[in-house]
């Protein structure tokens, strides 16, 4: 079986309070990008893997593509007739690793809806996106792939649908970051999101790429990284109707208003040795 698993950007993100365990919550608009991980399912054999190419990615249990195998099994085990069955992966991996794209939430989706489709759909989407939340708080958007705004840690989706077709400009700046140590960073009490919350159009009003871009999480990693203030005004000068750094960064995207102006930007921007730039469009 083979799948697709696509990247994400964060057109705005607001963090509007602190779980008792750590956790965030956010409200955030969520789309899906055509940037691809691509995986190759192998049904049966003795023991579950995961075979990386193109990156350099855990093998065990904490790679998030073999975990969502353990996790759909478990489920299906306990809530099915169904037998589980062992699964080699092969990860072709395309999005770059810890830089808010949401790649290994992706290939974990992936794996969960390729699995329940192969089994027979004994799991509902709603029943899938339990299972995606444990393994991280972006997965469950990627069960519904769909434009969303996002609440909760991730956990709670509504569709949007006032996302127009936009082209995308995606810089990688040559590096990762831990979503965990980003989030650790963040001060609270600078964010004050439920205040500029009130401006956006929630009920699918018209989305505006001058206007609403955002991202509470960019000022804390901007303070050590000012390449990414950079990587904008470049983005910016290049044609982007608006620029903003994608879910705890790395990534920054432009959004532009058509293919031609996004490809002559992309080459532009890979000039710069170090940094992978994609140009790639909205999945509305
Ligand atoms: C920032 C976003 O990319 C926005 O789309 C996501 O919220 C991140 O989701 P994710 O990568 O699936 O995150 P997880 O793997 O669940 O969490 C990694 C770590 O980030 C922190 N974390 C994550 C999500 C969230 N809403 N609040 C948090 O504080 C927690 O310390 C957590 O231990
Ligand atoms: N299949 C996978 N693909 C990518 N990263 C994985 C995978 N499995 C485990 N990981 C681990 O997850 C961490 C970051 O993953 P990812 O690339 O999804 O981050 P991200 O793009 O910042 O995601 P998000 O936007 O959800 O925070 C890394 O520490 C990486 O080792």
């Amino acid at each position: 079986m083979e799948l697709l698993a696509p990247a994400k950007i964060n057109l705005f993100l607001y963090v509007t309070g602190r779980r008792p365990d750590g956790y965030h919550e956010l409200c955030s608009l969520m789309c899906a990008v055509a940037i691809y991980d691509r995986l190759v399912l192998r049904m049966g054999g003795a023991r579950s893997t995961v075979a990386c190419h193109g990156c350099d990615l855990p093998l065990d249990g904490t790679n998030l593509a073999l975990g969502a195998v353990t996790v759909f099994n478990a489920a299906l085990a306990a809530e099915t007739q169904r037998r589980p069955e062992q699964v080699a992966i092969r990860l072709d991996k395309k999005i770059p690793v810890g830089a808010g794209l949401g790649g290994g939430s992706s290939d974990a989706a992936a794996v969960l809806k390729g699995l329940n489709a192969y089994h027979g759909h004994p799991f509902d989407e709603g029943r899938l996106c339990a299972l995606a939340l444990v393994l991280g708080a972006d997965v469950p958007f990627f069960i519904r792939g769909r434009p969303a705004l996002v609440t909760g840690i991730g956990e709670r989706i509504r569709p949007y649908a006032g996302l127009p077709a936009m082209d995308v400009v995606i810089v990688y700046p040559g590096f990762g970051l831990s979503t965990a140590a980003v989030f650790k960073n963040l001060n609270l009490a600078l964010t004050k999101s439920k205040k500029k919350l009130r401006y956006f159009p929630f009920n699918n009003g018209s989305f505006s790429a001058t206007h609403h871009l955002h991202n509470d999480l960019e000022a804390g990693v901007g303070e050590h990284f000012t390449v990414l203030a950079d990587i904008k005004e470049r983005l910016c000068r290049l044609g982007a109707m608006g620029a903003a750094m994608t879910g705890s960064g790395s990534a920054v995207f432009g959004l532009f208003a058509n293919a031609a102006d996004a490809s002559k930007a992309k080459d532009v921007l890979e000039q710069q040795p170090g940094w992978q730039v994609f140009a790639t469009r909205l999945l509305t």
